[in-house]
């Protein structure tokens, strides 16, 4: 099949290698540099038992997508409505899009703007740009598909290329279990730069986690989201599963890049205000990001 991955970054370009690696034909729509380094070596994939070239085209536009079939939708949040403007005047009339992004509301923002319907992904892998044209991976992989008219087939597809793939008609409730998930951790992470084994030894920390957790439970059970009863169990569990991980919100600080908080606790805080439940500590570690990210860029 034809693939085009929007956004080639370190979810696009791993997913994308390894549908690639299947024998599918790959597009890799990223930034120059990017495009340049796979153009000139391929795109490296490095993987508890691969490490190697794969081939991939790259280019730097969406009109390079024009024939694709199924589009890998990679870009951060904040970027959603920008990439799905300039994507959509080259997108095939049946062409299946896929969101692969953390945060609850991309597909439905990106719905808006191609005016057809976006199948939302949840996404379990722990991944990162090693190199301009290097994708590493350091766990998991496994995406849970929303519910569509396409969503089996695609589901058929990426298990036969080696990624876990199930469709579930819970794919909403997934979404906020990750979402609830990254609250608790991405901040705290970003604002002291440690890992989640280090940050969950502080009692403190695992008091307003859990008081995060409890205000984004809050907000989702208000709009009838059936969270995991055992989220807070569950949320504590990643520290032991990735102890020395930091978060993307760490990360993209630590490169002086804009992070995705506003989608994150911000969308806590967002929601909450609308629904009049108080969300104090979603809103402190809102602010001390955004904090983090103006001095950042003044
Ligand atoms: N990395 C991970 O392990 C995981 C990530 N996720 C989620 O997946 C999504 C993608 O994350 P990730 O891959 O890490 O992010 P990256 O920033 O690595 O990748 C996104 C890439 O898309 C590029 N881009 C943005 N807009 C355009 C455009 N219009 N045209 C071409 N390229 C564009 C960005 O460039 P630039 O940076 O210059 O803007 C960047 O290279 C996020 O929502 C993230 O939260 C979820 C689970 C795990
Ligand atoms: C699951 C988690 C918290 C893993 O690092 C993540 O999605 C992120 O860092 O954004």
């Amino acid at each position: 099949m034809n693939i085009g991955v929007m956004g080639a970054g370190a979810v696009g370009c791993f997913y994308g290698a390894l549908l690639a690696r299947a024998g599918h034909a790959v597009t890799l729509v990223g930034r120059p540099a990017l495009v340049r380094a796979v153009r000139a070596d391929g795109l490296r994939l490095e993987m508890r038992g691969f490490d190697g070239t794969v081939a991939v085209d790259a280019v730097a536009g969406p009109e390079g997508l024009a024939g694709v079939d199924l589009v890998l939708f990679c870009v951060k949040s904040a970027d959603t409505e920008e990439a799905g403007r300039a994507l959509l005047p080259h997108l095939k009339p049946g062409a299946v899009v896929l969101a692969l992004q953390n945060g609850v509301d991309n597909a439905d923002r990106l719905a808006a703007v191609l005016g057809r319907p976006v199948v939302p992904v949840v996404v379990y892998v722990a991944t990162d740009m090693a190199g301009a044209a290097h994708v590493r991976h350091h766990g998991r992989g496994d995406l849970i598909l929303g519910p569509g008219a396409d969503s089996e087939r695609v589901a058929d597809l990426l298990r036969a290329a080696a990624i876990p793939a199930t469709v579930s008609a819970g794919v909403t409730a997934a979404l906020w279990d990750k979402l609830i998930i990254n609250c608790a951790y991405n901040a705290l992470s970003a604002v002291a730069q440690v890992s989640y084994g280090t940050m969950v030894t502080v009692p403190a920390v695992r008091d307003v986690m859990a008081d995060v957790v409890a205000e984004a439970v809050a907000v989702a059970r208000a709009w009838d989201i059936a969270v995991a009863d055992d989220i807070l169990e569950r949320v504590m569990a990643l520290a032991a599963a990735m102890p020395n991980q930091l978060s993307s919100t760490a990360q993209d600080l630590a490169r002086g890049k804009a992070s995705e908080i506003d989608y994150l606790n911000g969308h806590i805080v967002r929601q909450g205000a609308a629904l009049g439940i108080a969300t104090p500590a979603n809103r402190a570690l809102l602010a001390m990001v955004k904090l983090l990210e103006a001095k950042a860029a003044a």
